[in-house]
């Protein structure tokens, strides 16, 4: 998709502040500082649309942004920020769990994943969460650039293996924010799940 016309329309906590025009939403879920907004701006064309940040644990609400009046990005905040206080995370449990498992408009979840590493408990728990509630998954590998080409299929092999990745039910890209290495390829998910 070539995009020109991107809106942040609302920032929500609850329900009642979700959009209420009924474009399909895709859903950007990760721990804090993998990449999320940083795949978001890549996607739509642009530098710093979606905030990046160099404070991690600072986005709390889910951000919805409307891409050329067909579909919603929906920015989650990222999970295992440590320095958020117990009561802060069992908010933010709530916010997610309701949205993405109540949500009609939810067409798919983008799973974030650092390339370098092997998912951690919580990206496994996630991982396992989503496809509890059927939800379709395309795991993305971000920050590609910072491992050798050579590496890519051994981490993408531990990536799958930790995860237990269930290719009936779920999808895998590596990604890169810095060379948009599978930018279109992302894009190509998104659209085929649009509806
Ligand atoms: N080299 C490289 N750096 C990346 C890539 N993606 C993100 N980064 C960097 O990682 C940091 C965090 O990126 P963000 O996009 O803000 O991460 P986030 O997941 O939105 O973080 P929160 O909003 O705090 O949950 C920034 O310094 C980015 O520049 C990538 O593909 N390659
Ligand atoms: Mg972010």
């Amino acid at each position: 998709m070539e995009v020109h016309n991107v809106a942040l329309t609302i920032s929500a906590v609850r329900p009642e502040q979700y959009p209420k025009d009924g474009l399909p939403e895709i859903a950007f879920v990760g721990r804090s500082n993998v990449g999320k907004s940083s795949l978001t701006n890549t996607l739509i064309n642009r530098k710093a649309f979606a905030r990046t940040s160099s404070q991690p644990g600072k986005t709390q609400t889910l951000n919805f942004y409307r891409v050329e009046d067909e579909v919603y990005f929906v920015d989650v905040p990222g999970y295992g920020y440590a320095k958020v206080s117990r009561k802060e995370r069992e908010k933010w449990g709530v916010m997610i769990e309701t949205y993405l498992s109540q949500r009609q408009e939810l067409k798919g979840v983008i799973s974030l994943v650092d390339a370098r590493h092997e998912p951690s408990e919580e990206d496994i728990n996630m991982y396992n969460w989503l496809l509890y509630y059927e939800i379709p998954v395309l795991v993305v590998a971000t920050k590609a650039d910072k491992i050798a080409r050579g590496k890519w299929n051994k981490a993408e092999s531990v990536i799958k293996k930790a995860l237990d990745f269930d290719p009936t039910v779920s999808d895998f890209q590596m990604f890169s924010s810095e060379t948009k290495y599978g930018k279109e390829q992302v894009w190509d998910w998104i659209e085929a799940h649009m509806g």
